[in-house]
């Protein structure tokens, strides 16, 4: 990926298996971000592809990773901050069908309304149900994108910081989130903090500018000497 003259990154290549828990880690500008934007699409790389499932994505719209089956939620909370929890939740359940007739009003969504109510209880948001999302703390703001993220049934889940500006004891929720929903599809999460995912996921990706450094259980990414240097004197 080149920004003008600047390369972000160089000589990416990695795949990930099906139902695997992976984090892209690496210290500040090493192109975690980035190379997040290129897997949901909403960036295309200068050169290279990237495929999902055998078919080539590189080039499709937004709106085509969502039917294709890839979600994400982002460093930034995006949830309306006037709707309620529920609300919020069922208006992206909603989406997964407005394609097929989006001229039924949403009263006719009674399957929206009960999805809503077991993705907010799988997040641990069922007691804030009718809450307007402004209102929840920052943990819980990250848990209902998670479930709006989970609306629509994704094979693969990309999170990019979930636990950014989260308290220790919300970080603590928020990865036993990760662990229980990486058992039932893919999960790729961008992370600064090495210590939170070594616990978690089953292979780490090391990028330092914009370069793989490493990749590899957190056991050979602990041992990995390189990997040590870079993050020498960081959490
Ligand atoms: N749109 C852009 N235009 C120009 N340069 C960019 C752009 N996006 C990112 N960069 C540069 O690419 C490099 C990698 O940035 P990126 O945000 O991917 O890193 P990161 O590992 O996610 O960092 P952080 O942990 O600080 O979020 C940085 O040097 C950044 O300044």
């Amino acid at each position: 990926m080149r920004f003008g003259r600047f390369q972000a990154l160089a000589n990416v290549s990695t795949s990930f298996r099906e139902r695997e828990l992976c984090a892209i880690i690496g210290p500040n500008g090493a192109g975690k971000s980035t190379f997040f934007n290129i897997l949901s699409g909403s960036l295309a790389p200068s050169s290279g592809r990237v495929l999902f499932r055998g078919e080539d994505v590189t080039a499709l719209p937004q709106h085509a990773y969502a039917r294709l089956g890839i979600a994400k939620s982002f460093q930034i909370t995006n949830v309306f901050k006037q709707l309620s929890a529920h609300e919020n939740v069922r208006v992206a359940a909603q989406m997964r069908h407005v394609r097929f007739n989006f001229l039924k009003s949403r009263e006719d969504w009674p399957q929206a309304r009960e999805e809503a109510d077991a993705l907010l209880e799988r997040v641990g948001l069922a007691p804030w149900r009718n809450k307007p999302a402004g209102d929840l703390a920052h943990g819980q703001q990250r848990a209902l994108e998670v479930a709006m993220a989970l609306a629509a049934r994704p094979q693969l889940l990309l999170l990019d910081e979930p636990t950014a500006g989260m308290s220790p004891e919300e970080t603590t929720v928020m990865m036993a989130l990760i662990t229980s929903l990486a058992r039932e599809r893919t999960v790729i999460l961008v992370e600064h903090k090495m210590k939170l995912v070594m616990g978690i996921c089953q292979r780490l990706i090391v990028l330092h500018h914009g370069e793989f450094l490493a990749e590899g259980t957190p056991e050979e990414i602990r041992a990995n000497d390189q990997v040590r240097s870079v993050y020498l004197g960081q959490g």
